[in-house]
């Protein structure tokens, strides 16, 4: 069910076949995420279907866009059980990836993921958001930075864009509160250096329900007090 509804799904997304490898290796993800869910809190979803569609081909989403994410450094930032970062790396081998998360537990699941199906190039790190965008080693950094289900807009934009390099971008999916989110968010778009330049209907197979993903611009420096300590954007956002 899991492999034909992943095959379908791709398939009406990008007209294009997955491959045997990458299939399996969606499998194997997914056989994992069932296997470690029943001993630590991982996902809500359990159903074989629903996984293929709400987190393999949701997590794909971005690569909607053309000529996006071909070759890059990327930091998936909250990525929890890896969403929407390892179905990325499965599909762009290429990219350089860094799975962020401040529960290790997560980041303990992610790392027998990563050796089970192989994956090379992609490291896990352990903290908050905005303790490593203040860090030299990460900060202006990665060529794209991804992020689902994590936090509003508002606060989003001020954990992520400090990782961002200018010219880089930020991408993310909205639910149906998408506008409303913008509107909070243009003080932290001018603060941070970023330009929304893309909001795109993204619409899943087999679902009613699809999302919105916004794509933002790096357009300037962020300046050196963002991110706030850990915790302030969540309580204050911009
Ligand atoms: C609701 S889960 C979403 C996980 C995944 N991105 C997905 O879409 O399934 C949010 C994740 O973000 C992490 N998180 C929340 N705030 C964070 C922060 N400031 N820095 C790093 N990780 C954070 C949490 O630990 C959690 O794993």
């Amino acid at each position: 069910m899991f492999n034909k509804t992943l095959e379908e799904g791709h398939r009406k997304m990008f007209q294009k076949e997955l491959s045997k490898e990458e299939l399996e290796k969606f499998q194997t993800f997914q056989e994992e995420l069932l296997y470690w869910n029943e001993r630590m809190n991982l996902t809500a979803i359990t159903d074989e279907r629903e996984i293929a569609i709400k987190h393999m081909l949701d997590s794909l989403s971005p690569l909607k866009e053309e000529g996006v994410m071909e070759k890059g450094k990327v930091i998936d930032i909250g990525t929890g059980a890896g969403f929407p970062g390892i179905p990325l790396k499965i599909m762009r081998p290429s990219l350089e990836m860094t799975l962020l998360d401040s529960l290790q537990k997560r980041l303990n699941f992610l790392k027998g993921v990563i050796e089970k199906l192989g994956l090379e190039n992609i490291t896990t790190l352990h903290g908050r958001a905005e303790d490593y965008g203040r860090a030299p080693e990460h900060r202006e950094t990665y060529d794209y930075a991804v992020s689902r289900a994590v936090a509003r807009l508002p606060v989003l934009l001020e954990y992520a864009l400090p990782f961002v390099k200018v010219g880089g971008f930020f991408i993310c999916q909205k639910g149906p509160g998408v506008m409303e989110e913008l509107e909070a968010s243009t003080k932290a778009l001018e603060v941070l250096g970023g330009e929304v330049v893309r909001i795109e209907e993204v619409a899943l197979p087999f679902v009613e329900r699809g999302h919105h993903m916004i794509m933002i611009k790096k357009t300037a420096e962020t300046p050196k007090k963002y991110p706030r300590q850990a915790g302030k954007p969540g309580k204050s956002p911009l």
